[in-house]
């Protein structure tokens, strides 16, 4: 795997806590860009994390980074600002109960952002994801296009984790997706699963797809999942960590990657004004398209309800200007 190193790629975490902290060491793993600054809440902790992280360079596998924490001015010239700072889940609660804390959060850290002079993109993840990136959208006046959520990034990971364990295949050979809210209401689209290209009726022999107990199963334990480690060990970073460095790639490599991030939906499956997690194309502009999915009734139906749940949320925590 080598990349262009010719372009500079300046990447602002805000939020340094186990998701953000996370995020930060698979960019160093990886290697995907050359700048990145760390910004906190808590100055000493940011400052901690990168020393850390720097410590690692001799041992990166690819080319050095540079590694510092800073303030807002960092923003102004970054291609890529993600939000990861914000209150996470006790056990019990639910995303949703964080939405009116982490939207006031949500919206002085975009007001300092924007502030800055910043042009690039944004890219949230503290939750309740959907309705926080409205929010951000709402309060940086950015297009559409660029502030973007990573939505049902880490669901889908999930699905595709657990069908590929399910079926004894390589995870990277399951097509498959979770949208909606990176919630709760979040639903799995088995009229598109496929194991190598076979639908999964065909390749797991099944009747209905939507009514097998073990299908059920997996679809329950991807929605319950951070549910399951948060009640294990408090939180949950590294597979978030991943799936950010996932869309930083797409975002900085100009892939015209198809992930499932939360985007902007107009009218789209009959919904308008809400941000929902659906597969999309992105790349350097951020979201170029949705992809308009097949979806079946009852696919549908979820997929609406779940819209509607978000639309409430986020009208009722929205700030106003
Ligand atoms: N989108 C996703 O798939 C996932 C999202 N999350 C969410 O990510 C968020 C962060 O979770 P953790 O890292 O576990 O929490 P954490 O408590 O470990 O870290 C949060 C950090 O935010 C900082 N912070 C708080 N207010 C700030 C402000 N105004 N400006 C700058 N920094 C500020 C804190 O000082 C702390 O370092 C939570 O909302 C959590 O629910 C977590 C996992 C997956
Ligand atoms: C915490 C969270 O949003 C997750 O692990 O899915």
């Amino acid at each position: 795997m080598t990349f262009d190193q010719s372009k500079t790629r300046k990447v602002v975490i805000i939020g340094t806590g186990f998701v953000g902290a996370s995020y930060a060491y698979s960019l160093v793993n990886q290697g995907i860009v050359n700048e990145l600054v760390l910004v906190d809440l808590n100055k000493e902790r940011a400052e901690g994390e990168a020393r850390d992280l720097n410590h690692g360079m001799p041992f990166a596998f690819a080319s050095p980074m540079k590694i510092r924490s800073g303030d807002y001015d960092e923003c102004k010239n970054a291609d890529l600002v993600v939000i990861t700072a914000g209150a996470n889940q006790a056990p019990g609660e639910t995303r949703l109960d964080l939405a009116a804390k982490n939207a006031k959060i949500m919206k002085g850290i975009v007001t300092s952002i924007m502030d800055s002079g910043f042009k690039g993109i944004l890219l949230v993840a503290t939750n309740p994801v959907d309705v926080l990136t409205h929010v951000a959208l709402e309060v940086s006046n950015l297009p559409k296009e660029r502030v973007i959520g990573s939505g049902t990034i880490l669901d889908t990971a999930r699905f595709r984790y657990l069908l590929s364990e399910y079926y004894q295949v390589d995870s990277r050979n399951v097509h498959a997706y979770i949208i909606g809210e990176h919630g709760d209401s979040e639903l799995p689209v088995w009229s598109h699963v496929q194991i190598g290209g076979v639908p999964i009726e065909k390749y797991g022999k099944i009747t209905d797809v939507e009514k097998d107990p073990d299908m059920i199963n997996i679809y329950e334990n991807v929605r319950d999942a951070a549910y399951h480690i948060i009640e294990r060990k408090g939180a949950t970073y590294y597979g978030i960590g991943l799936g950010l460095a996932r869309l930083t790639k797409a975002i900085l490599y100009n892939e015209n990657a198809i992930v499932t991030v939360s985007a902007l939906f107009e009218g789209e499956y009959g919904i308008d004004n809400v941000y929902l997690g659906i597969p999309a194309v992105v790349n350097e502009y951020g979201v170029r398209e949705k992809l308009e999915l097949d979806l079946n009734e009852n696919e549908l139906k979820k997929l609406r309800e779940s819209a509607a749940i978000l639309k409430e949320m986020t009208e009722n925590v929205m700030p106003k200007s």
